[in-house]
């Protein structure tokens, strides 16, 4: 499991390691460690200059030290100080180290706010480099870029190695604030812990390949605030039948999905829940998918009778009102009211009003969780910045108006939106997504980017619920079912895709042979 921490809890943790060190030591350690990687990307493109970008906090700092490494080293080192930094405002003991070792150092001129007010010369600088190390901000930083840092960002050649210290400048280390003016790394070199920006939607793709370097603070014992689930995480929650186990004690799955509308839904979840080795599927629907789930998953089993979990809503028709489709609708309304397990997808989600007893998993793609807030929330205004309620005394007073949550708004903010509706449900809300996120009132988010983009087709999602469905029916928690299903789910896509286009059956088909692969890796895995 990758397990990030929150900023406070970096910073606490580090603080009470650096009372019983030396002053500077875990800089040292960071910079070496920076370095060491820094050299290795260098050595392994054969480049040969390096420029750091250096910001007034101690994340210039490590990039100083770690110039001066790269110096001694034999590198052509420079370093550009930005503008609103200058000399007097950087890490001094850094500058002096990096000016020992014989790394030029650059102080761009102009002023800090003023984007047209810089003579050229520092951008020429960065513009030459084949390792760019970008020390602007870390852990301290705010979202975006001022003018004259993002002048020399843009100058950096297509070609160079970028490298954040820590945190990519201009991202919210919290990963809260989106990532529309950031340096985007090809890497990240954090130190002690991931920081939640690394894993969550709002920084990821900013980060690059993410790089840990041990400075010998301890975050074992620390509650992370953001985890995702590696493939070394499989075996040990994947329910695996035991010798005394039968089809029903392994967990029967009923399936309420498909419709005359959309028939091939029902095919889809029941074909992935099959794949993901359910113990048995009960499957309730309407003429026309019933007939094609008879064809295409013979193990199913038509008709309603005792179940351990519930998958209700792929391909759900909430509108239609024959008399097939009513009794369909019954028993998925049925389902919700029960005391089982479900995961409640698409048009399942239409029929959620409000708190479910029992453990509930809650599917939505941003439209969808857009869709229910508006439906449930008589407050919106609670996703909405408090400045925009607050600011003009005229507006403090207004009563804000019940509003609809728009799909855009929920993408500015994933996390605070499915944390949202994960408190008005007391669910487990799983937001679709390049990185799906879970969210459990009192766990640390889940944050799962294992699939490709093909992933993005329709039917993709009616697979998922079928591996929720059948991980729920085995009898793993919500948080764990709904995390683990889209890692496998990612999984499976990423094999079937192989680089090229991707169809939803595929993802189905391909879940019990990355379950298979992913259980071997287990069992080989060392301890
Ligand atoms: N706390 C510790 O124990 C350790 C901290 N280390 C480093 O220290 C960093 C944290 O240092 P600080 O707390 O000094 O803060 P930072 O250096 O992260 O950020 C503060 C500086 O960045 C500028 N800044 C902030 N947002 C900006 C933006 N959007 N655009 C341009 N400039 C911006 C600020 O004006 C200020 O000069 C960590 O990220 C890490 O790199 C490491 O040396 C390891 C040990
Ligand atoms: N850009 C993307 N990259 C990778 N996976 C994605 C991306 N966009 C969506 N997905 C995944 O694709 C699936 C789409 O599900 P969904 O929107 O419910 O489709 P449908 O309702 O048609 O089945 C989800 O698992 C989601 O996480
Ligand atoms: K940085």
């Amino acid at each position: 499991m990758i397990r990030a921490h929150s900023i406070d809890a970096v910073r606490a943790a580090e603080a009470a390691a650096m009372a019983e060190l030396p002053e500077g030591t875990l800089m040292a350690r960071a910079a070496l460690g920076l370095a060491e990687v820094a050299a290795a990307r260098l050595s392994d493109a054969g480049g040969t200059t390096v420029v750091g970008l250096v910001g007034g906090g101690d994340n210039g700092g490590d990039t100083l030290y770690a110039v001066a490494h790269l110096a001694e080293a034999g590198y052509a080192a420079a370093v550009v100080l930005l503008a609103s930094s200058g000399r007097d405002g950087v890490h001094p003991a850094g500058l002096a180290a990096a000016e020992a070792a014989g790394v030029v150092v650059h102080v761009a001129a102009g002023a800090p706010r003023d984007p047209d007010s810089y003579p050229d010369s520092t951008a020429d600088v960065v513009a030459e480099a084949d390792l760019v190390l970008d020390g602007i901000a870390g852990i301290g930083g705010r979202p975006g870029l001022r003018p004259d840092a993002a002048r020399l960002v843009d100058a950096i050649d297509d070609d160079a190695w970028v490298i954040a210290v820590d945190v990519a400048s201009g991202l919210d280390p919290a990963g809260q604030a989106g990532e529309d003016d950031a340096v985007w790394a090809d890497e990240t070199v954090t130190f002690g812990t991931p920081k939640p920006a690394h894993l969550l939607p709002a920084g990821e793709g900013a980060t690059g390949v993410l790089t840990v370097v041990d400075i010998g603070v301890p975050f074992d014992d620390v509650p992370a605030a953001v985890e995702r689930l590696t493939w070394d995480d499989v075996a040990a929650l994947w329910p695996v039948p035991r010798a005394s186990d039968d089809k029903y004690s392994r967990g029967v799955l009923g399936v309420v999905a498909g419709s005359e509308a959309y028939p091939g839904a029902a095919v889809l979840c029941t074909t992935a829940a099959a794949e993901a080795g359910v113990g048995m599927i009960r499957y309730v629907g309407t003429r026309t998918p019933v007939g094609l789930v008879h064809h295409a998953v013979p193990e199913a089993v038509v008709g309603e009778g005792r179940v351990q979990a519930w998958a209700v809503g792929p391909g759900l028709d909430t509108e239609t009102d024959h008399d097939d489709a009513r009794a369909q609708l019954d028993a998925a309304r049925a389902a919700l009211a029960s005391d089982l397990p479900a995961v409640v997808d698409a048009g399942g989600l239409d029929l959620v009003n409000g708190r479910r007893d029992a453990p509930t998993v809650l599917t939505p793609h941003a439209g969808e969780l857009a869709r229910l807030l508006s439906r449930l929330d008589g407050s919106t205004d609670r996703t909405k910045p408090a400045e925009t309620v607050a600011a003009g005394s005229d507006a403090a007073e207004r009563p804000v108006d019940r509003r609809a949550v728009t799909v855009d708004e929920v993408k500015a903010d994933p996390l605070g939106h499915a944390r949202l509706l994960a408190d008005l449900t007391g669910a487990t809300v799983l937001l679709k997504g390049s990185t799906t996120l879970v969210v459990t009132d009192g766990r640390a988010v889940r944050a799962q980017a294992d699939a490709p983009t093909w992933l993005a087709t329709a039917g993709a999602g009616d697979v998922l619920s079928g591996v929720i469905g059948t991980l729920l029916a085995a009898g793993l928690a919500p948080h764990d079912a709904a995390s683990l299903g889209a890692l496998v789910h990612g999984v499976a896509a990423d094999r079937a895709s192989g680089g090229g286009p991707l169809r939803a059956l595929a993802v189905a088909h391909g879940i019990r042979p990355a379950v298979r692969d992913l259980l071997a890796r287990g069992r080989s895995a060392p301890g």
